[in-house]
Parts: structure tokens; C-alpha cells; sequence
């Protein structure tokens, strides 16, 4: 298993522990709302790393929004492996094909 697939395990199992302990539980418990206001937060903050060309705060950065990824993904109960099945579906085939096929 690699770190993103233990990861995601690992969020998935906060869902309903207690929030004092564990802070994937407390962004959980907030709800899918405030979960994607977070990662849109995180998101913007690797933009601005990106933006600046400072790599390493960018690589810090591009961590959290993974993390919060993954938490807003739990939240709304999309597994992670059906994400990385829709990544799996792509493979193969040309960005331009892909774009053509969402009309
Ligand atoms: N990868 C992460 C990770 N990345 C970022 N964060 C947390 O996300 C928060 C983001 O920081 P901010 O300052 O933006 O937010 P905050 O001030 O804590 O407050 P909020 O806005 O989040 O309420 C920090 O508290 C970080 O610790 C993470 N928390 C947990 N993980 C992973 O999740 C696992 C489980 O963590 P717990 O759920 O805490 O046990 C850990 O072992 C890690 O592998």
C-alpha cells in the first residue's frame, strides 16, 4: 500500500471518533460544507506557492491540499479508489480525446 492509499484509509476510519483526539474527525464532524471550504483554502495557498516559484513551500503545500482532498472526499463518502479507478480509466487515452468526451 502506498501513503495516499494509507492515508485514505486512515480518514476513512476518523469518521465518527472523537474530535477531541483526532483533527480529520473534527473537519469531519463539521460537515462536506465546511470540508470543501478548507480544501478550497488549501488549494488557494498552493496556488500562491506556485504562483511565487518557492518549490519548497509549494511541495508543504500541495501535501495539505492532498490531506484535504481526501478529507472532502470522505466527507461527501467518495472512496478514494474509485478516484484512482477514474484516473485508471483515463490512462491511455490523449487529454484531447478525454475533453472531447465530456462534450
Ligand atoms: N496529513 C495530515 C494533515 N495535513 C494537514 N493536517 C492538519 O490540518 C490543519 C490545517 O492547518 P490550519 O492551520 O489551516 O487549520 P487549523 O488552524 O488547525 O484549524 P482548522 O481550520 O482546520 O479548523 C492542521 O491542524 C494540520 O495538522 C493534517 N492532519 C492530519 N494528517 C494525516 O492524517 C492522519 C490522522 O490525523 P488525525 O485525524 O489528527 O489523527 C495523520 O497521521 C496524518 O497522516
Amino acid at each position: 500500500m502506498n501513503v495516499l492509499d494509507r492515508l485514505a484509509e486512515t480518514i476513512a476510519g476518523r469518521a465518527g471518533a472523537d474530535p477531541e483526539s483526532s483533527h480529520t474527525a473534527r473537519m469531519l464532524a463539521k460537515g462536506p460544507e465546511k470540508c470543501a471550504e478548507k480544501f478550497g483554502e488549501e488549494a488557494i495557498e498552493a496556488i500562491i506557492e506556485a504562483a511565487k516559484g518557492d518549490t519548497d513551500k509549494l511541495t508543504y503545500e500541495a501535501a495539505d491540499v492532498l490531506y484535504h482532498l481526501m478529507v472532502m472526499l470522505t466527507a461527501r463518502g467518495v472512496a478514494w479508489s474509485d478516484v484512482l479507478a477514474e484516473l485508471e480509466r483515463r490512462e491511455g487515452t490523449s487529454g484531447i480525446a478525454e475533453k472531447a468526451s465530456r462534450g
